[in-house]
């Protein structure tokens, strides 16, 4: 057993999100006996750029861009495919770049969003594009869909290779750009089998986190054609996102890469494990758990979250923020055994004491009030 496998985390029963993932001791390890410290802003920091060729290996995208964090990275990514509004980006309804980036597409890319539900309630697929694009035709009433920007995996949802291709081939027939943030497509590799490489191929620029389920104290990286990076970077300096020593974090990065990665698979057990015992106790589900994530349909449970999270934290030591439930690599097989009695205890009392959802918990993935605790 390695020193990291016997290594007790903090993070032992963290279910909230797979962003409290915490370094492991040999990740601090490396990160102090493997960094070196240039000035990162005049790109002479060689750790830095080590960890940028090696996502232009991994990922075959001419350059890459250490950020400090997917919001960023994202955020500048998409900015760097748009040139002049009027433009729209269409995306998935519940995309992160949409919901949970403080509006980042219309401000610092002056861009009209058009969410799009797929029909398939899963992953949106060419068909929900060709019925929901804006194409650039003149029509001075409209915002033309200049970027479709991605999410795989999606509430741990993994969208087909073979749907991707047909969109991108789309674009590229349109003159529309394609965005995946790619926050989590480590686990979508690790569940398929596809290789980042492939997943990437099909992309104008992706964005993947460090910070995840790799376990990263912080970062992502953009990748992309030398001309987007470059551009990129201008908008992640004029953002406050240039970095000075920043070897000490992408050394981890880099450890966390080589050394996470290949542990994913037991963040999708466990993820299977509750989302199997939740579907043998009559406990609807929102999504199929495909990779990290299980999504209890609360609403159609009549569960109340807000109890679900006080169960959980009073009783039986985990902590939740809500119907979602995030794995990852950090957690032991006994805090998986007591969430399942979590959820099972809170379904069985809503069944007596139904929870009518009054638009406030339920609705709301992230359950902040959860954190404060
Ligand atoms: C799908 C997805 N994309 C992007 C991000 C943004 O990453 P960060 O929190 O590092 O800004 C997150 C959240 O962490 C996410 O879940
Ligand atoms: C809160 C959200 O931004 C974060 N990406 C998560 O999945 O927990």
């Amino acid at each position: 057993m390695t020193l990291d496998e016997e290594e007790k985390f903090t993070t032992h029963n963290e279910f909230r999100s797979d962003t409290f993932t915490v370094p492991t001791r040999s990740m601090i390890e490396a990160g102090f006996v493997n960094a070196t410290y240039g000035d990162s802003v005049y790109q002479e920091d060689e750790v830095t750029l080590a960890l940028e060729a090696k996502m232009c290996d991994l990922t075959g995208k001419q350059a890459a861009l250490f950020c400090v964090s997917g919001t960023l990275s994202n955020q500048i990514g998409l900015r760097a495919n748009l040139i002049q509004p009027p433009y729209s980006v269409l995306c998935d309804h519940r995309a992160h770049v949409f919901l949970h980036e403080a509006g980042g597409l219309a401000t610092l890319s002056q861009a009209m969003v058009h969410p799009v539900v797929p029909a398939n309630g899963n992953y949106l697929t060419l068909e929900d594009i060709v019925n929901n694009v804006t194409f650039e035709d003149g029509d001075i009433h409209a915002a033309p869909t200049k970027v479709i920007s991605l999410e795989n995996t999606l509430h741990g949802i993994i969208m087909p290779v073979e749907e991707i291709k047909k969109i991108s081939e789309f674009c590229k027939q349109y003159d529309i750009r394609l965005h995946l943030d790619g926050a989590r497509l480590w686990n979508a590799s690790a569940a398929t089998g596809v290789s980042i490489k492939e997943y990437c191929s099909h992309f104008d620029s992706v964005s993947l986190c460090l910070s995840k389920s790799l376990g990263a104290p912080m970062g992502s990286i953009l990748v992309g054609d030398e001309k987007l990076i470059r551009k990129a970077n201008h908008f992640k300096k004029q953002n406050g996102g240039g970095i000075r020593q920043a070897g000490i974090m992408t050394a981890m990065a880099i450890h966390a890469i080589d050394y996470n990665f290949p542990k994913l698979a037991r963040s999708h057990e466990y993820a299977k494990q509750i989302g199997d015992f939740c579907i043998e106790h009559g406990i609807k589900l929102e999504s199929p758990v495909d990779t990290n994530f299980v999504f209890i349909d609360l609403k159609a449970n009549k569960m109340d979250a807000k109890m679900l999270i006080d169960l959980a934290r009073t009783k039986y030591n985990v902590k939740l923020m809500g119907g979602r439930i995030a794995c990852h690599f950090q957690l032991s097989q006994d805090s998986v055994d007591n969430v399942k009695q979590c959820i099972l205890e809170c379904f069985q009392y809503n069944q007596e004491h139904p929870y009518e959802n009054d638009g406030k918990n339920n609705k709301k993935m992230y359950n902040f009030d959860a954190i404060r605790k």
